[in-house]
C-alpha cells in the first residue's frame, strides 16, 4: 500500500494518483493539464463529491520547487486524508459536498525526479537556456505579476532566474492556462512551500497592500491559531514582501491579481533546523497541522461565497 508517511519518488506518486482516483471515483477524478520540459504528464486530481454541476473550488499545488520534499508529502496526504475522513469527519465532508479541491500533486515533476537522481538541492525547472550550460527557471519568479522586477534575477545561472519571459516555462503555462480557464470557479489559490514555517499573501512583488488585506491578514491568523493547537508550531502571516522578502513574478501574486481573492503561499516545517531536509518522522506532524490551516480557509472560503 501507498506510504504516507515517507518521501516517494514520482513513478511512485504517479501509480498513487493512477490508483487512489480509480478506486474513489465518487470523490476522485484524474485529468492531464500538460506535460513538463522533458515530457511527464502533470496529473490533475480533482477531489469533491461528484455532483455532476460546478462547485466553488480550490486550487492547491505542491513541488514548486524540486527540493521542497515535505510538500509533495502534504499533497498526497491532503489527498488521501480527504477521501478517508469523508462521511466521518463533518468539516471534511460538507466541504467536499459543496466544493472541489484542485489538487496539482507536483507541478516542478522533472525538477523533482532530479532531485532524486542527481541533486538533492535542485530548485528550479530543467528547461535549456539558451546561450548558457545553466539549466534552468525558478517557476515561482515566472509568472506575469511584476515580472522580474525585484527579487529575481536574469541571469539564467542564478536559482532565482526569472526565465526569458513570463509563462516561459510550460509547467507555468500549463498551470496559468487551467486556472484562466477555470477561474469562474476559483475562489482560493494554495501553493505549497517550504521551509520556515510561514503562511504569506500578496503582495510579494511589491510593498503595497492589497485591496483585501485585512481579510486575507484575518484569515491566515485563523488559519495559522488552528495550525498551531495541534503540536504547538508557531507560524507567522503576512504580506510576502515584509514577511519574507520582496520577490516578484509569484504564482499567489498572479492568482491574486487575476481575481482569485484568498491566495496564500505556506510555508511549511521547519525554521532552518533541517531545512528542506526534514527528516521522514516530521512526515505526519507536519501533514496532520497543515490539514488544520487548509482546512480552516477553505471553510472560510466556502462560508464566504
Ligand atoms: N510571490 C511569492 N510568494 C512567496 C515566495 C516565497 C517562496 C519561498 Se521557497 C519563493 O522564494 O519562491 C516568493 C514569491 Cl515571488
Ligand atoms: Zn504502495
Ligand atoms: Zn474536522
Ligand atoms: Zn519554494
Ligand atoms: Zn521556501
Ligand atoms: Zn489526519
Amino acid at each position: 500500500a501507498h506510504d504516507y508517511t515517507k518521501y516517494n519518488n514520482w513513478a511512485t506518486i504517479n501509480d498513487w494518483a493512477i490508483s487512489i482516483s480509480s478506486a474513489n471515483p465518487s470523490l476522485i477524478s484524474r485529468q492531464v493539464i500538460g506535460n513538463t520540459y522533458e515530457g511527464r504528464p502533470m496529473h490533475l486530481l480533482t477531489v469533491g463529491k461528484k455532483t455532476g454541476s460546478a462547485k466553488p473550488a480550490v486550487f492547491m499545488d505542491c513541488g514548486f520547487h524540486a527540493r521542497e520534499w515535505i510538500t509533495h508529502a502534504f499533497c498526497q496526504w491532503f489527498v488521501n486524508e480527504a477521501v478517508s475522513t469523508y462521511g466521518s469527519d463533518p468539516e471534511m465532508t460538507n466541504l467536499l459536498d459543496r466544493m472541489d479541491f484542485f489538487v496539482l500533486p507536483v507541478f516542478n515533476i522533472d525538477g523533482y525526479e532530479y532531485t532524486w537522481s542527481s541533486n538533492r538541492m535542485w530548485r528550479k525547472t530543467r528547461s535549456k537556456n539558451s546561450g548558457t550550460s545553466c539549466i534552468g527557471t525558478d517557476p515561482n519568479r515566472n509568472f506575469n505579476a511584476g515580472w522580474c522586477t525585484t527579487g529575481a534575477s536574469s541571469n539564467p545561472c542564478s536559482d532565482t532566474y526569472c526565465g526569458s519571459s513570463p509563462e516561459s516555462e510550460i509547467e507555468s503555462k500549463n498551470l496559468a492556462n487551467f486556472i484562466r480557464t477555470n477561474k469562474s470557479i476559483i475562489k482560493a489559490y494554495m501553493t505549497v512551500h517550504s521551509y520556515s514555517q510561514l503562511l504569506l499573501f500578496p503582495y510579494s512583488y511589491k510593498y503595497g497592500l492589497a485591496a483585501d488585506h485585512s481579510e486575507l491578514l484575518s484569515v491566515s491568523q485563523g488559519a495559522i491559531a488552528a495550525l498551531r493547537t495541534l503540536y504547538g508550531t508557531k507560524y507567522t502571516s503576512g504580506p510576502g514582501a515584509t514577511t519574507i522578502y520582496p520577490a516578484a513574478g509569484g504564482s499567489d501574486d498572479w492568482a491574486y491579481d487575476l481575481g482569485v481573492k484568498y491566495s496564500y503561499t505556506f510555508e511549511l516545517r521547519d525554521e532552518g533546523r533541517y531545512g528542506f531536509l526534514l527528516p521522514e518522522s516530521q512526515i505526519k506532524p507536519t501533514c496532520e497541522e497543515t490539514m488544520l490551516a487548509v482546512k480552516y480557509i477553505a471553510s472560510y472560503v466556502l462560508n464566504n461565497l
